[in-house]
């Protein structure tokens, strides 16, 4: 699709940049890590593939217990909602900062920048006096689904026309995790009377993010695990997204259009008793190109009491406050599942 903003040649495209991320006007940033060893890209990536349209229980379990992470194919959202999804997120950046900025307390469609750690609310939790080297080089809108279908606070077509294409990319969001949820659930023999609580779409959040041109070779996103029970993520063909096998192993995450990629969270993790994996991932940043990713994050329902295992009874809002905690104190690398876990699991 054509858009309307400036060409990257032209000195007003950095205008849609938060002032402290363009060229020329960069804070200082933590140099001391490597993002230069990731395991070499085999073509195509060795993650486990599922087909929406003949769901294999057998391959969802083992892709579960092994990885935590898998490709969906045939997920029936239309190649055309896809690219309208790109276009609009694209339209949406290019928009002067101030213009974005407008929208910081909209809770329907939240924008921030500098870092990816948020309330519910999409709020930038403050970490005390923030030094310099926290700052992600990257903005995004944290967006409520279900107050999507009201008009935003600010009137800007450009931005209504993201919210309604959201809005409907949301709707298959749901219908998918609540397939793939119960292909879960029976492979976990959940309880029925604990499941219909364990997954919430009502209370779904999404999260587009811009990843801005990074002149110093530093993660765009640090290594961490999803607060949520499924998180499902498209990505541009940039690349840059890492996951994790096993303790360290660093796969790189190639960008196949039209697919979609599961992620497994903190709280199935606690669910499944540990069977299955909050997998690690991590996006790197990238020097020469923006990349746009959009997230959908799935939770149980608030008052939802998890039974586990391996874990005291926890509420999903327990589990949230911890996390609250976790970002204000010691970040993005969060105790989350820590604070509840059981020292004698019984077995
Ligand atoms: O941008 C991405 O691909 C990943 C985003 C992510 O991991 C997150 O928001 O938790
Ligand atoms: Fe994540």
């Amino acid at each position: 699709m054509k858009m309307m903003s400036p060409s990257i040649d032209t000195p007003s495209y950095y205008d849609s940049y938060p002032p402290l991320l363009r060229p020329n006007n960069n804070p200082i940033h933590d140099l001391n890590q490597d993002l230069d060893n990731p395991i070499p890209n085999p073509n195509p990536d060795p993650i486990p593939v599922i087909d929406f349209q003949n769901i294999d229980n057998d391959a969802i379990s083992e892709a579960c217990r092994n990885w935590g992470v898998f490709r969906l194919v045939n997920h029936g959202i239309p190649d055309a909602l896809l690219n309208q999804l790109r276009g609009r997120a694209e339209e949406a950046f290019s928009l002067p900062f101030d213009s974005k900025h407008a929208l910081k307390s909209c809770t329907a469609m939240a924008y921030f920048w500098g870092t990816p750690a948020l309330t519910p609310t999409g709020e930038t939790v403050e970490r005390g006096p923030t030094p310099p080297a926290d700052v992600k080089w990257l903005e995004g809108f944290n967006v409520l689904l279900n107050q999507l279908s009201q008009q935003l606070q600010v009137e800007d077509p450009v931005l209504d026309n993201f919210r309604l294409v959201l809005d409907e990319y949301g709707r298959h969001q749901s219908r998918l995790a609540t397939t793939i949820f119960k292909a879960m659930a029976e492979n976990l023999n959940l309880d029925q009377n604990l499941y219909e609580s364990y997954l919430s779409p009502s209370t779904a959040s999404m999260r587009i993010y811009r990843y801005l041109k990074c002149p110093l070779p530093v993660w765009g996103l640090n290594a961490h695990t999803d607060s949520t029970v499924l998180t499902v993520l498209t990505h541009d063909e940039v690349g840059g997204f890492q996951v994790c096998k096993g303790d360290d192993e660093w796969i790189d995450v190639e960008p196949i259009p039209n697919t979609l990629v599961l992620i497994l969270g903190d709280l199935i993790q606690a669910m499944s008793d540990d069977k299955y994996k909050s997998v690690k991932h991590r996006v790197k940043a990238n020097k020469y190109k923006e990349r746009i990713s959009v997230g959908y994050f799935v939770f149980s329902a608030i008052d939802a009491v998890i039974q586990s295992s391996k874990y005291k009874p926890f509420t999903y809002a327990d589990f949230r406050a911890g996390v609250q905690q976790d970002l204000k104190t010691i970040g993005y690398k969060k105790v989350g599942l820590g604070h509840f876990k059981l020292t004698h699991a019984s077995h």
